[in-house]
Parts: C-alpha cells; sequence; structure tokens
C-alpha cells in the first residue's frame, strides 16, 4: 500500500510565509522567509512542497520573482498554486520547474480554458477544490463557485489529473480534517485526492493515511507546523508505510 504523501506549505504573502485562518485575508500570521521555510521543509526530509502565491489568489499583487527562486532553489517536488489564470500566469508557473500546478478560481470561472490546459498539460495540472459545505470557492475563497459534485464530474469527463481538497471551515484552525469529505470525494471520483485544512495532529495524519486505499494520495500540512504540534520528521515518520 503506498504512503500517504505529505505536503508542507509555504503560503507567500506579501514576501512573507504566512498563515491564515480558513483563508481570510487580514488574518494573517507571519512566519518569515518563504525561502529560509522551504529550504527548512526540505532539510526534514520533506518529497513535496505546497507554495501558494496568495497575493495572486486574493489580487492583490503577486509574489512572482520570489515564488520562482524558492521553486527554483528546491530538489524536491514543487506544487504550486495562486493566481493561476491564464495562458501568460501558466506559462510563467511552469518555467519554475513545478512538478504541477493547482488551478482554483480559473476551473469556476474559465472552465474551457482548464479543460484546454488540462488536455496540453495532462498531469502537471491539478483542480484546487475549495469548498465550503460542498459549495465550491474562488477569488481568494470570497466569491461562490457552484457546487463541488457538478464541478467534479465536469472536470472528470475533461480528463483532470488530480484534485486537491480544501475545506475552508478547518483550514488554519487546527480543528482535525474534514475526513466525510475526503471519503465522500474519493467516492465521486477515481483519480488521486489531495487533502488540505485542519491537520491538528500525528494522529489526524495517521486517519488521513487510512483513507489512501480510498484514494487520498497526500496531505497539504500548514499550521500544525508553523504552530510546532509535531515536527516534520515525526510526520513523515508516523505516515511511513
Ligand atoms: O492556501 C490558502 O490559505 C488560500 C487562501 C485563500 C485563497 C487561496 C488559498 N490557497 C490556494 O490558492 C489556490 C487558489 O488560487 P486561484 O484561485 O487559483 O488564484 C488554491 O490552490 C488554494 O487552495
Amino acid at each position: 500500500m503506498p504512503k500517504l504523501e505529505l505536503l508542507p506549505a509555504v503560503d507567500v504573502r506579501d514576501g512573507q510565509a504566512v498563515r491564515l485562518v480558513h483563508g481570510e485575508s487580514g488574518s494573517e500570521t507571519s512566519y518569515g522567509s518563504p525561502l529560509e521555510a522551504a529550504l527548512a521543509w526540505q532539510s526534514s526530509g520533506a518529497e513535496w512542497l505546497h507554495l501558494v502565491d496568495l497575493d495572486a489568489a486574493f489580487g492583490t499583487g503577486d509574489n512572482r520573482a520570489l515564488i520562482a527562486e524558492v521553486a527554483g532553489a528546491m530538489d524536491i517536488k514543487v506544487e504550486l498554486s495562486g493566481g493561476i489564470r491564464d495562458d501568460a500566469s501558466l506559462a510563467a508557473a511552469l518555467a519554475t520547474g513545478c512538478r504541477r500546478v493547482n488551478l482554483g478560481t480559473a476551473a469556476l470561472e474559465t472552465p474551457e480554458w482548464v479543460a484546454k490546459v488540462i488536455a496540453e498539460h495532462g498531469d502537471k495540472i491539478a483542480v484546487g477544490l475549495d469548498v465550503r459545505g460542498t459549495t465550491l470557492r474562488g477569488r481568494g475563497w470570497t466569491r461562490d463557485g457552484g457546487d463541488l459534485y457538478e464541478t467534479l464530474a465536469r472536470l472528470d469527463s475533461e480528463g483532470c489529473a488530480r484534485y486537491v481538497v480544501t475545506d475552508i471551515a478547518k483550514d488554519g484552525t487546527l480543528q482535525g480534517p474534514n475526513l466525510a469529505l475526503l471519503r465522500d470525494v474519493c467516492a465521486a471520483t477515481d483519480k488521486p485526492v489531495v487533502a488540505s485544512g485542519g491537520v491538528s495532529s500525528l494522529a489526524d495524519l495517521r486517519a488521513i493515511s487510512l483513507l489512501v486505499p480510498e484514494g487520498v494520495e497526500g496531505a497539504i500540512v500548514g499550521k500544525a507546523l508553523y504552530a510546532e504540534a509535531f515536527t516534520l520528521e515525526e510526520a513523515l515518520k508516523a505516515v511511513a508505510a
């Protein structure tokens, strides 16, 4: 049985590594240099980095040069997201050498473009399904974007390779993952699902690991690492097959 992949998160806002609560602008806690954070996760044994340009996601600017510097400094696989919504931003994201990108808003607002780039780029494209309940949210999680399962069925029909599923109500709260949501999404698609939102403990990671046979491939871990609920080394050991 494959082991759960762990993706430590580096979310960048105004040049700083930050954590938000419920993804709300203004709820930032700053954790300093994004590059130092990314290098630390890599040194601690990470095989993946989840890297997010929050300014690009919120439409308050971008951290494109810094994001490229961080991605370029990584020897590990990078999953990049935030503000990737057209050919130019996609080209810039792929030029960083990232392993894949997550598209959020674009999947809700320009589905034809997303279908095109899925066809062109295959598994370098994942879609971020960020939900409150079963309603998708985009544009910095400030706008409703339709029904989760209707959108999932459409994307599946278009060949989307992977989904990153975030329960916004859990994001940044250390209240534990939404295991029921993850099970339901895995039941609705045969594509791999990366879990995000709420991880607070090693027990949470073990609980998500139990969903690997159902289709959960990985888990993004943010606040719990920055709040030192556990070390990345401990987390990697906890999910080792
Ligand atoms: O990661 C966050 O905390 C976050 C908060 C608010 C909005 C987006 C957030 N992260 C990721 O950014 C992309 C969405 O960006 P876009 O809509 O494609 O521009 C998605 O992967 C979110 O999970």
